[in-house]
């Protein structure tokens, strides 16, 4: 298949910071493409090189098969992460403001109201809220009806409610064959948008590919979260199964004993084996791995590999440094 968006070996420098450092992708015709990565690994520059707003210093790209810089503006997208427009329009004026700047936009009063804006279209862009300011962004990014849309943090700011709005526009652009790139800390909007989704990390692409072959490959085992005070009591009943003290993300900071690996079948064995030893626990949750295990397990070896090499660089010429496989890369510099 055709890849509208095509990079190879793409590098930046900022003074002494390597904000890409050779990153390559490529994204097919009518793909959603999920960026994810910590914060300063690269995601910004990599859209800002492949938009033709920043030159990159090595590497080349294309997009719908031109250097960025050279691409119809008709057929190009952009939402920047720090885009803002004039405060005193509207948001029905905005629209109209941005649809008039292209041969075939397309109707502003429908992009208002496919933004979930129409009851507000005659607020002024600085007495929206913040949600609604970034949902007239969005507007203005897609009003041309482009080919390839670019998205840099789309939804930062937007109220749960609004966000769906974002993702089901999103949804309907490309299931009309409007290829998108992404790049989001949402990994809840990676996971429901992105047909592929690739972690860039210190300037590189580490891991890509669909959503459901990375939590194969990096996502770990499902868990069984037991909140309890009783703790050394549960461990011992539960001593069959592998059970670990760990914090489980997004609930509570304090840790909580997870049983690692368990089939939704089993719950009601864990379950039966507390009540029978007269443990209260306080909460009980299962999950299964997803995009945010992936992400966090990644970014773990990233750390590890950066603190590795800072030893390396230390310790002077680092070939004769054995590495422990742990600490070996995943995958680097790889295309997507
Ligand atoms: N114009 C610039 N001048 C100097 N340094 C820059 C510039 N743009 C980016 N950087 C640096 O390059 C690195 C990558 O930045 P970038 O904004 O691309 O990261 P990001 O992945 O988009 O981060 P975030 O998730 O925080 O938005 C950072 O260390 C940043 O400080």
């Amino acid at each position: 298949m055709e890849a509208v968006v095509d990079a190879t070996g793409l590098e930046k420098t900022y003074g002494e910071t390597a904000a890409l450092s050779g990153a390559s992708l490529a994204v097919e015709r009518g793909e959603v493409f999920g960026l994810i990565g910590p914060n300063g690994a690269g995601k910004t520059t990599l859209v800002r090189a492949l938009t033709g707003t920043t030159d990159p210093d090595a590497g080349t790209a294309q997009v719908l098969g031109e250097p960025p810089t050279a691409i119809d503006r008709d057929r190009l997208g952009v939402l920047p992460q720090d885009f803002s427009p004039p405060d005193r329009l509207t948001a029905r004026e905005l629209l109209a403001y941005y649809a008039g700047l292209y041969a075939n936009a397309r109707d502003p009063e429908t992009v208002l109201a496919d933004v979930g804006l129409a009851d507000v279209g005659d607020t002024w862009y600085e007495n929206l809220s913040g949600g609604q300011q970034r949902r007239v962004c969005v507007g203005s990014a897609l009003v041309n009806d482009p080919d390839v849309l670019f998205l840099d943090e789309p939804t930062t700011g937007i109220d749960p409610a609004g966000r769906r709005t974002v993702w089901e526009l999103v949804e309907s652009l490309a299931a009309a064959g409007t290829t998108v790139v992404l790049t989001t800390h949402d990994m809840a909007e990676a996971e429901r948008l992105a047909d592929r989704v690739g972690l860039l990390a210190d300037g590189s692409l580490i891991a890509h590919g669909p959503t459901e072959d990375l939590i194969a490959e990096y996502g770990g085992s499902s868990r069984l979260t037991i909140e309890t005070d009783a703790e050394p009591a549960a461990l011992a009943c539960l001593s069959s199964l592998v059970v670990e003290r760990e914090r489980d993300r997004g609930r509570s900071a304090e840790p909580a004993l997870v049983v690692r690996d368990i089939d939704p079948a089993e719950i009601g064995t864990v379950v039966d084996a507390l009540e029978a030893n007269g443990i209260e626990y306080t909460g009980l949750s299962w999950a299964e791995p997803d995009l945010e295990d992936v992400y966090l397990q990644l970014a773990d070896e990233t750390e590890l590999e950066r603190t590795d090499r800072a030893r390396d660089s230390n310790d002077g010429p680092a070939d004769d440094v054995e590495r422990s496989p742990e600490t070996e890369p995943t995958q680097t510099g790889g295309s997507a």
